[in-house]
Parts: C-alpha cells; sequence; structure tokens
C-alpha cells in the first residue's frame, strides 16, 4: 500500500526545516519530474500549451516550459498574472530564453493544467470556469500539475474542474485526489519526487491507497490435510429478496469458503452446491446479514445478531435500530452512500444529505470508526473506504462497470467468504474489497454488462 496525506504542506515545510532544500529546489524537482514523464511517453507530440495561475502552481508550469523549451513547440498562457514570488522568478527565467506566452487557447498535442494547485481556497470566479470549460472541450492530451485546478483540497468539486488524463502530483499521494467526486477527473495518477525518494519525504500517517499486492487470496497451498471444515462455515441470512443472499452465497462459495448455507424459512432454488437451512447452523463460522432482508422477525435477527461469530452486515439493517445493539463488536459493515447516511442517523452522529456524505466521505467514515473503534467499514462508492478506528484504506480499482444491482451482494459474499475462512474482518475487508474491484477491472466484454456471476468468474481467475 502507498501512504496517503490530507495535505502535503507540512512535508514540504521539513524539506526546508530540517533537509535545508529551498523552494526553488522542490519545485526544479516538481517540474523536472513532468518534464521527464512527458518525454518518456510523448516522444511523438510536437505542441505543449501550458496554462498557468498566479501562485506556485502556475510556478511549475512555467518551469515545465523552460526545461521543455525547443524540445517541443512549446506556449505559456496566463489565466492570471504571476503574482507568487517563485512566479516571478520563474517567469524572468523563460523571458530570458523567450519562450512564447500566448493569450490564445488552442488544441496543442498536449495541455498541461497549472492553473490552481493546493493553494485554491475559494470558489473558482465565472472567467476560471470558462477557462476550464473551453480547456475540457479541447481534444487534446490533458496533464494536471499537482491536481486538476477546481478540485479543492477536500477533494470537493464546487462547479467544474479539468478533466485529465493523467495527473501528475507533487511529493506524496492525497486524500483530495480519492474522493469520489475527484475520480470523474483525475485520469491516471502519478506522484513526482521533489528532490529527495518518498520514503524521505513522506512521514507518519494513517490512511494508505491500496495496491494489488495488498490482496491476500485464500489460497490453498499450505493446506493438505484438509477438509471442507477446514475453510469454514457460511450461514448467509435470506429476506424477502431472497436473490441477495443467493448471489451473496454464490461469490462466498466462489472465494473459497469450504461450506455455505443460505438460512431462508421458504424453499430456494439454490445450486445443488450451496445448502438451505431455516435456522443458523451449529457450527457456522460466520454470518451475513442484511442483503435483501425486507421484512423480518424481530427476535429472530436480534438472536442472530448476538451470536459470538464473525458477521457482516449489510443493506436493510443500516435503517434498523437493532443494529445499535453490535455496533461495539468486532464486525464488518459495508454500506453504500445512502445506507451509510441513514446509519450515521441513527447513531446521532449526523443528520446529513447523500451529498453532503460525498462530499466529505473522509471526514464522516473516520467519525463513525472513531466512535465505533471495534467495528470495520466498508463505504461503498467509486472509491471505497475501508475503516476501522484510527487507519483508513482507500480502494480506488473500482469502475462503473460495478454500477449494477448485485454487485454489492457479490462484495458481502466475498467478504463473507473470508471471514468465514478465519480472515481478521480489517484482512477480510481488504482483500475481498480488491477481489471485487480487480475482477471487475479483469471483465473483458462490454462494460454495460456485468452481471453478478460474471463477476464471482472473475474473482475465480485471480
Ligand atoms: N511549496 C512547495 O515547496 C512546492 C509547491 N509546489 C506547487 O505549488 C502549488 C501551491 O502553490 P500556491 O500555494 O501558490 O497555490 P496555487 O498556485 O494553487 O494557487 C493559489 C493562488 O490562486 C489564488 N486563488 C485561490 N483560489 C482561487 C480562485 N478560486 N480564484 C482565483 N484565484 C484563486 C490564491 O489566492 C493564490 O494566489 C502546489 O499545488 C504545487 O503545484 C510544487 O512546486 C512543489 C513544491
Ligand atoms: N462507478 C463505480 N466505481 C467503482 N465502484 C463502483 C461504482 N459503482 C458501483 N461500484 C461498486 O459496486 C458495488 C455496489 O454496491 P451496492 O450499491 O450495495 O449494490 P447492490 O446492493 O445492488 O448490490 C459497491 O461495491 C460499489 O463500490
Ligand atoms: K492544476
Amino acid at each position: 500500500m502507498k501512504k496517503l496525506f490530507d495535505e502535503v504542506n507540512s512535508l514540504d515545510k521539513r524539506c526546508y526545516e530540517e533537509f535545508a532544500l529551498s523552494e526553488d529546489i522542490l519545485m526544479e524537482h516538481a517540474a523536472s519530474s513532468m518534464a521527464s514523464y512527458i518525454q518518456e511517453n510523448y516522444k511523438d507530440k510536437k505542441s505543449i500549451l501550458i496554462v498557468c495561475g498566479s501562485g506556485n502552481n502556475g510556478a511549475d508550469g512555467i518551469a515545465l516550459a523552460r526545461l521543455l523549451f525547443k524540445a517541443y513547440d512549446i506556449s505559456l498562457y496566463f489565466y492570471s498574472k504571476a503574482k507568487s514570488q517563485m512566479s516571478q522568478l520563474q517567469l524572468n527565467r523563460v523571458n530570458k530564453l523567450g519562450v512564447n506566452i500566448t493569450d490564445s487557447l488552442y488544441e496543442a498535442d498536449i495541455i498541461v493544467d497549472c492553473i490552481f494547485g493546493s493553494g485554491l481556497n475559494k470558489p473558482l470566479k465565472t472567467d476560471a470556469i470558462e477557462l476550464i470549460e473551453k480547456l475540457n472541450d479541447l481534444n487534446s492530451i490533458k496533464i494536471a500539475c499537482d491536481i486538476p485546478s477546481g478540485i479543492n483540497k477536500k477533494g470537493q468539486v464546487l462547479s467544474i474542474a479539468f478533466e485529465s488524463d493523467i495527473t501528475i502530483t507533487m511529493g506524496a499521494l492525497k486524500t483530495s485526489l480519492f474522493t469520489d467526486v475527484a475520480k470523474e477527473y483525475v485520469g491516471d495518477i502519478k506522484v513526482a519526487n521533489l528532490g529527495l525518494q518518498r520514503e524521505v519525504y513522506e512521514t507518519q500517517t494513517n490512511k494508505y491507497l491500496l495496491e494489488k499486492e495488498d490482496m491476500i487470496l485464500p489460497l490453498r497451498t499450505k493446506k493438505h490435510n484438509s477438509h471442507k471444515g477446514t475453510f469454514g462455515h457460511l450461514n448467509v441470512i435470506a429476506g424477502c429478496k431472497k436473490g441477495a443472499g443467493v448471489i451473496a452465497a454464490k461469490a462466498a462459495f466462489g472465494f473459497g469458503a469450504g461450506l455455505v448455507s443460505v438460512v431462508c424459512h421458504e424453499e430456494l432454488d439454490l445450486p445443488y452446491h450451496i445448502m438451505q437451512t431455516h435456522f443458523l447452523s451449529e457450527n457456522c463460522t460466520a454470518i451475513a446479514i442484511g442483503m435483501g432482508l425486507g421484512k423480518y422477525d424481530k427476535k429472530e435477527i436480534e438472536d442472530i445478531l448476538s451470536k459470538d461469530v464473525p458477521m457482516i452486515i449489510d443493506a436493510d439493517l443500516f435503517y434498523e435500530e437493532l443494529i445499535l445493539d453490535v455496533l461495539h463488536k468486532d464486525i464488518i459493515l459495508t454500506p453504500h452512500p445512502k445506507e451509510f447516511c441513514a446509519l450515521l442517523k441513527l447513531c446521532n452522529i449526523a443528520d446529513i444529505s447523500i451529498i453532503e456524505l460525498q462530499d466529505n466521505r473522509f471526514y464522516y467514515a473516520s467519525l463513525f470508526t472513531n466512535k465505533y473503534p471495534n467495528v470495520t467499514l466498508v463505504l461503498k462508492g467509486a472509491n471505497v473506504i475501508i475503516s476501522k478506528a484510527n487507519q483508513v484504506f482507500v480502494n480506488s480499482f473500482g469502475s462503473s462497470v460495478l454500477s449494477k444491482g448485485g454487485s454489492g451482494d457479490v462484495l458481502s459474499g466475498l467478504i463473507a467468504s473470508l471471514l468465514a475462512q478465519g480472515y481478521k474482518s480489517i484482512d477480510a475487508a481488504i482483500s475481498a474489497s480488491l477481489a471485487h474491484t480487480l475482477a471487475a477491472k479483469a471483465y473483458k466484454k462490454n462494460d454495460y454488462s456485468l452481471i453478478p456471476s460474471d463477476l464471482v468468474e472473475e474473482v475465480k481467475k485471480l
């Protein structure tokens, strides 16, 4: 996993104070990282338009113009006059070289957005919105310097943002690049070193971006003397919408649980390898409950929730006060944003709209897990946030391929499967979430066509 930071100003400051690196050195490395990226990846391109604002984001752009002068046909466009000390210094340097400064926006092969970086601290004015609209309409390769202009420090987009293909971010990864809203704008994210290796530049953090290597599959290579019970017995509680439980059960079986039973009073048409029971199994090693639950018998659900068995709770139960009785336990919750808003309200943490939640996902996820430190929260979305106590992990591999009914049920099944097989809650949540999104990524048919069973088939091939 890679470290994520809410802000890097303090890390820059540490470079000046502890390592005696000047702002000029840091900026030279920032610009030089962008220049190398462009030269390595776009050898055949000719023209580059660098659009600059008045601060140090603009200064990065001016320095980039100097570094690529003569290698490409470079033009600088100024949204506003160079104001910061560094941008004036950089401007002085390019003026001496004779870099072209233009007042027209044109469809260069590459456009680099250096209008606003981490300094964006108020809503965009109309002229900035119009500028970004025009840039977005151009059919160029689009690179954002540090962060696409229009995304603020919290990862919110108040009006519009630059739609980049690539964001080259300075020093370290920031949480603002990993909100659901930002995902529409950031493209591929690369990190530019600022004159130090990342492990030296970075300090401690409690937030991490998950990588493929963080997925621990339930491989059986070290288990030879085994039987089906070795790999756990999952009980999935099916409710009114039985399909949800069945999808979860199938996913769980495909992800390695030795036995899977669906608990349901009505007869179900299940594949032969999945069992049906009317009550919890004596030997069950994990429970999945909530998906498709609908109307239920309160006493029965209370009994199930009171069991001392690893448990994942999903969907309908986030609207029920019953859930308050188990939030002190080591359980996993997998709400989507609407369900999480309902849960926050039930817990008296906040009464907010989905928009407000989506604009502050990290904040509310942390509020919740700080209040309930034994719970592992999997807050679904375009970038899934997984959090327990003070730790936060982000899974950014998902895509709109997954925006289908039933995708969440597959996820619950995958998590439950790992719980049944003995994974710790946080490990089950991380590995199953990665498996879910990487399986969707591996799906090669049309991206509108995925159905839950396709997802399970891809999970089997991971
Ligand atoms: N501090 C450092 O050592 C480094 C800074 N770097 C660059 O510096 C950037 C931060 O620079 P700054 O702090 O100067 O900030 P920015 O360049 O992001 O922009 C801030 C400027 O825009 C103005 N502004 C903010 N919101 C506005 C709005 N909505 N409409 C109009 N004007 C607005 C501010 O008043 C300020 O003048 C980073 O994003 C990064 O690109 C990099 O060179 C790496 C090293
Ligand atoms: N645009 C997207 N990008 C990434 N992941 C997505 C996207 N849309 C949906 N998902 C994922 O798909 C799943 C949907 O779950 P959910 O909304 O509970 O659906 P359901 O209850 O119908 O199964 C979640 O894991 C979510 O993170
Ligand atoms: K920018």
